[in-house]
């Protein structure tokens, strides 16, 4: 086991490998999911100038319990030119600017009002500056708003907007080769002769992918020959080469040496993981290659512990490994071997439940899995009721909770 890399140092050695794609400007619209390549700074205060929460009367709180005459009206985007002077009130609405000379807004609901003239009708506001937003509420023109590395959430890009930005600086997008290799792989539909096997890998990384900004190129099934896949591996153009498959020891497990004769360097080949040992990483001239396992539970697990960050980083997110979250085993685990093992697991009553069996060719117990219990490496047997670190899978099946914060 001394040859296994351990599975942070393999995240570590991957992520350095390459750095952060060139950064490019990018439109609100088109932002979702990315992550920001430079601070964003407030080219505006927000609130510029104090404004109504409510609908209501613009008064002078010194005035209360009134009487008021209405002198005017301050609608969102139509101020009032005037200024409110003592005894005296303006219609306002929400969002409105508050007109010079007052400082409090009165809410409709708690005035009367005949004609031009306007009585209290309730408690009113029990202090100055009730119902107002002050200037700069929100934030001041030069506050950073949203650092470097930070995901470029549904709010984030809101607040860009109000901050006065029509677009962010992100990553350009990673663009990612995905080969299955193996000669009993048939694309999914096809009939099958005894011993074909149907391809999964391939929808299950672009399904993993989704929501991630990157530019998928299929290079569909390899056959198991090494001219063949020498002649693939040294064609491709992208930032990074995922194959599947053909990365263990077997006679027919050519990927590792057809990408040497393509001229790649691996870094590392084995992981202490389960599933997923056989898996390697290294660099083909600029492009990362990431030899995943072809066990589809495999390629799963080591595409979330992997292939997921490697692209988060290259899209510039400051801290692109999985967040794991600590839970309640719902039943006993044994102890653990000598590698890092990412049970399949799903949440009965509130607490997590292994897999019976975790065979790593099994796609019905991942896909009734809600998450991965992570056992470190030794982990002495584990009881029912004792805390366990899961990865859980996001609403769309795989760890898309990247920490939100740079
Ligand atoms: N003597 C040893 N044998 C194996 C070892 C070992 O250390 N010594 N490691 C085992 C482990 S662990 C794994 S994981 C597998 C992974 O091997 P490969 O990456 O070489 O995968 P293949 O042999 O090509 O395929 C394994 C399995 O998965 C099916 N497969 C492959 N690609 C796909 C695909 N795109 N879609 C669906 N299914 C796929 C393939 O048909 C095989 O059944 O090696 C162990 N062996
Ligand atoms: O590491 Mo393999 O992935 O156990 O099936």
């Amino acid at each position: 086991m001394a040859d296994l890399l351990p599975v942070a140092d393999a995240q570590r050695r991957l992520l350095s490998l390459a750095p952060a794609r060139p950064a490019e400007s990018v439109e609100l619209r088109e932002a979702s999911g990315r992550w920001s390549a430079a601070p964003v700074t407030a080219r505006r205060t927000q609130p510029e100038h104090p404004v109504s929460a409510m609908d209501g009367y613009a008064i002078r709180f010194a005035d209360l319990p009134g009487p008021w005459e209405v002198v005017g009206e301050s609608a969102a985007g139509r101020p009032f030119a005037g200024r409110v002077a003592a005894r005296q009130a303006a219609r306002i609405f929400t969002g409105a600017l508050l007109p010079d000379g007052a400082d409090t807004v009165l809410v409709q609901e708690e005035a009367r009002r005949e004609g031009d003239r306007l009585h209290l009708d309730g408690e009113g506001p029990a202090l100055a500056g009730r119902n107002v937003r002050a200037a700069g509420l929100d934030f001041h023109a030069g506050d950073v708003l949203i650092a470097a590395g930070e995901l470029l959430t549904p709010a984030r890009i809101a607040l860009a907007a109000v901050a006065g930005h029509a677009s962010l600086p992100a990553r350009r997008r990673v663009r990612i080769a995905i080969a299955a290799t193996g000669d009993e792989l048939r694309a999914p539909g096809e009939p099958l002769a005894p011993g074909l096997l149907p391809e999964s890998n391939g929808a299950m990384l672009a399904a993993m992918l989704a929501g991630l900004p990157v530019e998928i190129a299929d290079l569909g099934i390899l056959p198991d020959r090494h001219d063949v896949l020498t002649a693939a591996f040294a064609r491709v153009r992208a930032d990074i080469l995922v194959t599947t498959g053909g990365a263990s020891v077997g006679d027919h497990d050519l990927v590792r040496p057809a990408l040497q004769a393509a001229g790649a360097e691996i870094d590392f080949w084995k992981v202490a993981v389960r599933p997923g040992k056989p898996m390697m990483a290294g660099t083909l001239g600029d492009t990362v290659i990431l030899g995943l396992p072809g066990n589809p539970v495999s390629a799963f697990v080591t595409a979330q512990l992997f292939l997921l960050p490697l692209v988060a980083h290259l899209a510039g997110a400051a801290d692109p490994l999985p967040r794991t979250r600590t839970a309640t085993l719902g039943e006993p685990l044994p102890a653990n071997g000598p590698r890092a093992d990412y049970l399949r697991a799903a949440h009965r009553d509130g607490r997590v439940v292994a897999a019976a069996i975790q065979d790593s060719s099994m796609l019905r117990t991942l896909a009734r899995a809600d998450c991965l219990i992570v056992r470190a490496p030794h982990a002495p047997a584990a009881q029912t009721g004792d805390s366990v670190e899961i990865l859980p899978f996001g609403q769309r099946g795989a760890l898309t909770s990247y920490k939100n914060k740079a």
